[in-house]
């Protein structure tokens, strides 16, 4: 299922941020970036409707304050930097398998799905939350470092994965990043949190 829905933060206030109005248009990546504690993972949550926040956040016409949250995340999906396993093997985790190609193109191994999550490294957790949150087809996607555990090579793959996914889908994605490289690479518009305000940062590559 893709999306040609912009995603639209109207007014929206968390912690130290206030008033921010952002519009992610389909197929877009909007990178976020700021200090550490300067509210990246609580804006994503408050996007989510993970945390109670002030104003409104829409996708297409459709209202977070209108929606169930668990109706909502499943079309408006965080990607936490750290992910959650509860059952005992990967496919357990998959409601839909993966496309073909997928673990590939992710640089795991195609017996991946079948591992015990205890063997799990850092950087496999990190790449299998990835496709387990793609596979599930939402509609837009929110990202919080989604390349923080890996080695360059592994992040630029992972990196090259995501936008195409992303650009194919059509999913309006809100992703956080550190790395100038990176966003460079693969956002359109970059805005960045100080002193409690989001301001859009100007680059020389655009
Ligand atoms: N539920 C909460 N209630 C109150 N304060 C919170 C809550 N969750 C996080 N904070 C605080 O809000 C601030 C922003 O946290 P957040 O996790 O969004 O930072 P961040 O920008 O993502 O940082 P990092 O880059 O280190 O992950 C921090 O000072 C944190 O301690």
């Amino acid at each position: 299922m893709g999306s040609t829905e912009p995603l639209r933060l109207a007014g929206v206030g968390i912690g130290a941020l206030n008033g921010i109005d952002l519009e992610v248009s389909p197929g877009e990546i909007v990178c976020l970036s700021g200090a550490s504690g300067s509210g990246k993972s609580r804006l994503l949550r408050a996007v989510a409707d993970l945390e109670p926040h002030a104003g409104e956040v829409w996708l297409g016409s459709q209202a977070q304050s209108q929606t169930p949250g668990h109706a909502w995340r499943r079309q408006v999906m965080l990607v936490p930097a750290e992910s959650h396993w509860w059952a005992e093997t990967v496919g357990e985790h998959f409601e839909v398998q993966p496309e073909d190609g997928a673990l590939a193109a992710l640089g795991l191994e195609p017996e991946a799905l079948t591992w015990q999550i205890g063997r799990l490294s850092t950087g496999e957790k990190q790449r299998l939350g990835l496709l387990r949150a793609v596979s599930r087809e939402p509609r837009a996607l929110l990202l919080d470092e989604p390349t923080a555990n890996l080695d360059d090579a592994s992040s630029q793959r992972v990196e090259a994965w995501l936008t195409e996914c992303i650009r194919t889908r059509g999913w309006p994605t809100l992703w956080v990043a550190h790395d100038q490289g990176q966003i460079a690479r693969v956002g359109r518009r970059h805005w960045r949190i100080a002193d409690g305000r989001l301001a859009e940062v100007a680059h020389a590559w655009k």
